[in-house]
């Protein structure tokens, strides 16, 4: 079985990724597997540059292909933020739940017309001593008033998705992973995905 290095401690981008390589042939492998590594710095300004440095470093260290995810929401009527500052918005502990109350505090009052979103992933794969590829996919929805379901992870529960009429936290893993903004980007690496393994 052909395995993928995830560049991520983060166990719902590992579900997540488990679910897109399953069908591929894959088995997926995760710094969940290595606690002793310490994280990357993003220290980046961008998704796409903040992917770039965790493959690049942890392919360095293990000295094979290396994939990283950098992902995160962009909220319309807060100028684009959480953004890069997703996963710490409310505090460097990284908590999901606090990050939900902080954005719905945000939002209090925005009419539903005006509470527009999209979820943002850049993906980066760095072939040692070669190239590092990055591609990008986004997901558009709706930020609701408050949380609903609970499958997903991160702000799944707020991200409401007018045509599955659901949250992404309400949508099963196979159906998230047929939409989302990291599905989206994975569809672009595919090719070179084949390129590289086979
Ligand atoms: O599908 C998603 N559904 C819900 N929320 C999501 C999703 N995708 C990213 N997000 C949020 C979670 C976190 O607040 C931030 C990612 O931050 P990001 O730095 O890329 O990940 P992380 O620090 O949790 O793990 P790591 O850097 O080790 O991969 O965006
Ligand atoms: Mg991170």
């Amino acid at each position: 079985m052909k395995e993928i290095i995830i560049a991520t401690k983060n166990k719902g981008k590992v579900k997540d990724f488990e679910q897109l390589f399953k069908t591929k042939g894959f088995v997926v492998k995760s710094l969940l597997d290595y606690p002793e590594i310490t994280d990357v710095e993003e220290t980046g300004e961008t998704f796409a540059e903040n992917a770039k440095l965790k493959s690049q470093q942890i392919s360095t260290l293990f000295n094979r292909i290396v994939i990283a995810d950098d992902s995160g929401l962009s909220i319309d009527a807060l100028n684009g933020e959480p953004g890069i500052y997703s996963a710490r918005y409310a505090g460097e502990e990284k908590n999901d739940g606090s990050n939900i109350e902080k954005v719905l505090d945000r939002l209090e009052g925005v009419p539903q017309d005006k509470r527009t979103a999209r979820f943002h992933c850049a993906l980066s794969v760095t072939v040692p001593n070669q190239e590092t590829y990055v591609v990008e996919g986004t997901c558009e929805g709706v930020i609701t008033t408050k949380p609903e379901g609970k499958n997903g992870f991160g702000y799944d529960p707020i991200f409401y998705i007018p045509e599955q009429n659901k949250t992404m936290a309400e949508l099963s893993s196979e159906e998230k992973n047929k939409i989302s903004h990291r599905a989206n980007a994975l569809k672009k690496l595919q090719v070179t995905i084949n390129d590289l393994f086979n």
